[in-house]
């Protein structure tokens, strides 16, 4: 049975090169719409993506997620291995390490094994881009990105890729790191000095810490931003306050997942008004005079179409050689 395995690759470096390529983001982006707008038809030949489930690693202050997904249609089985862990307390450790194993439907070998660090920060970034697409004020000019570490520079590069800001806005725990950040960006962006400053004015805010208190508070969003806030993924963190939870029209990748796993859905009570599927679909519309928070867990459909664009472009490639 040799030949289950001949497509077995481990080539980080490969994949990475592939995924932070701009071409890939713009075949990736349209991907990702259309397995929202599946998984949002809870259409079982279409997308089986399970909430994810986790393992706590207590003694590290940290979880195993796993995110296994089955698209019949497509002929993709997947599952991601996610660890992630609370790194408040500014350790140099990585916040996020994952894995993604692709694998064949009918014989369930092991086509690919990837490096998920540059799937998850791309995926993450563009199902963000997505939403901003739908959501923001079209002539949306600042553009205010909270955190410093590797989702707000997957962040800063696919919205400044995407959308023609004028202002990029970066707030971190310390100055030094947001000054740090806003050098390794070639520095057109600004560093602030208080979360508040960054975000008063915005029209998109992007929140990526690894914080599990609010960072983000309604009192300084403008009305009709829209916020993409893709940290606090455990039921007891928060990136946003109640006042903001309250006031905004709230979208999510997965219903499901957002009332299990998020702390700024469970703990203000706050309804999850739409997926971003729905909207995709046209059965929920986008309501961009509202001020909009797009609630990001993260799915499994999106690493899936991420690892199979990854691995059909290597594949291809390789025919070449
Ligand atoms: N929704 C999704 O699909 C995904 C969500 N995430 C989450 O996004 C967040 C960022 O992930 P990465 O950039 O990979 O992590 P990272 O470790 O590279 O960066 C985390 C950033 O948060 C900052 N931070 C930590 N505690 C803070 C606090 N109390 N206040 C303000 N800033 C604080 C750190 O200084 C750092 O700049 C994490 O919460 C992670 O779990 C990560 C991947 C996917
Ligand atoms: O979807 C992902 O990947 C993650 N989501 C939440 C936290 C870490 C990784």
């Amino acid at each position: 049975m040799d030949f289950l395995f001949e497509n077995v690759e481990i080539n980080v470096k490969y994949f990475q090169l592939l995924l932070t390529n701009f071409s890939t983001l713009t075949e990736l982006i349209p991907r990702l719409e259309e397995a929202l707008g599946k998984f949002s038809k809870r259409d079982s030949a279409e997308v089986i993506q399970p909430v994810r489930s986790t393992v706590p690693l207590q003694k590290h202050d940290g979880f195993l997620g796993l995110m296994p997904t089955y698209m019949e249609n497509d002929g993709v089985l997947s599952t991601k291995l996610v660890c992630f862990y609370n790194r408040e307390a500014g350790s140099s450790l990585p916040g996020v390490q994952a894995t993604v194993v692709l694998l064949d439907p009918e014989y369930g070998n092991v086509k690919a094994v990837i490096d998920g660090e540059v799937i998850t920060a791309m995926r993450t970034a563009a199902v963000s881009a997505i939403s901003a697409k739908l959501l923001m004020h079209p002539e949306a000019e600042v553009l205010a990105i909270l955190g410093t570490g590797k989702q707000a520079l997957s962040h800063y590069n696919v919205f400044t890729e995407i959308f023609p800001f004028k202002e990029v806005r970066v707030w971190g725990r310390t100055r030094e790191g947001a000054e740090r950040f806003v050098r390794s960006v070639g520095g057109a962006a600004r560093a602030c000095g208080s979360a508040e400053e960054a975000v008063r004015g915005a029209d998109v805010i992007v929140t990526v810490t690894g914080s599990t208190k609010p960072v983000l508070f309604g009192q300084w969003v403008k009305p009709g931003a829209h916020v993409a806030a893709v940290g606090a993924c455990r039921p007891d963190w928060r990136e946003m306050d109640d006042v903001l939870m309250k006031e905004a029209v709230v979208y999510a990748d997965s219903r499901e997942g957002a009332i299990a796993e998020s702390g700024d859905v469970v703990l203000s009570g706050a309804e999850v008004f739409a997926e971003l599927g729905d909207v995709i679909n046209g059965t929920k519309p986008a309501l961009r005079e509202k001020t909009t928070v797009f609630k990001s867990l993260g799915m499994g459909v999106e690493d899936a179409v991420s690892a199979k664009l990854v691995f059909d472009q290597w594949k291809a490639t390789a025919r070449r050689l």
